[in-house]
């Protein structure tokens, strides 16, 4: 598997620690940074990785910050992306099994290295469910995204 991942500073020490064991378990990582813990804004990063994943570059996607959350809202005002904080290892495999989960946030100053380790190895081993209720449910996700970016074309006034 294919991982796009970033930080921001909050997440880089994390980060760190994590691409050696990423690497361990076959999954090849595309960095795109923080390369340094130099203060950086995780917007700015979510836009890299959460672009890997919808060119398909990578096939999932994985972003940190210091809490996970202000990546998760970032990557998810991206179309196509369905990101989601997990923090414990039945989240890391059902959001990917119900609800197609597609990047992975993690906070830098929440968990440790150890239990991101689990964390991952649930969300890269699970896969989105062939049951139709799941495939519908998603087509939902889908159409709010739609719905809403027709609805900003038309306040905005865009040709
Ligand atoms: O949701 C926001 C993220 O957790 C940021 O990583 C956090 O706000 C950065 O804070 P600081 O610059 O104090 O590490």
């Amino acid at each position: 598997m294919i991982i796009a991942l970033g930080t921001d500073h909050s997440g880089f020490a994390l980060k760190s620690e994590l691409t050696e064991y990423m690497e361990s378990i076959g999954i090849r990582i595309i960095d795109h940074g923080a390369y340094t813990p130099e203060r950086i804004d995780f917007p700015d990063i979510a836009r890299l990785v959460c672009e890997s994943v919808r060119k398909g570059e990578a096939d999932r996607g994985m972003m940190l910050c210091g809490s996970g959350l202000g990546a998760c809202i970032a990557a998810n005002k991206i179309p196509g992306i369905r990101a989601a904080v997990c923090h414990d290892v039945y989240s890391a495999h059902q959001g990917v099994e119900h609800d197609d989960v597609n990047v992975l946030c993690l906070g830098g100053k929440i968990i440790g290295p150890w239990h991101a380790k689990d964390i991952i190895s649930a969300f890269v081993n699970a896969k989105f469910s062939t049951d139709t209720y799941f495939r519908q449910r998603l087509q939902k996700l889908d159409q709010l995204e739609l719905d809403y970016a027709r609805e900003w074309v038309r306040r905005n006034d865009v040709p």
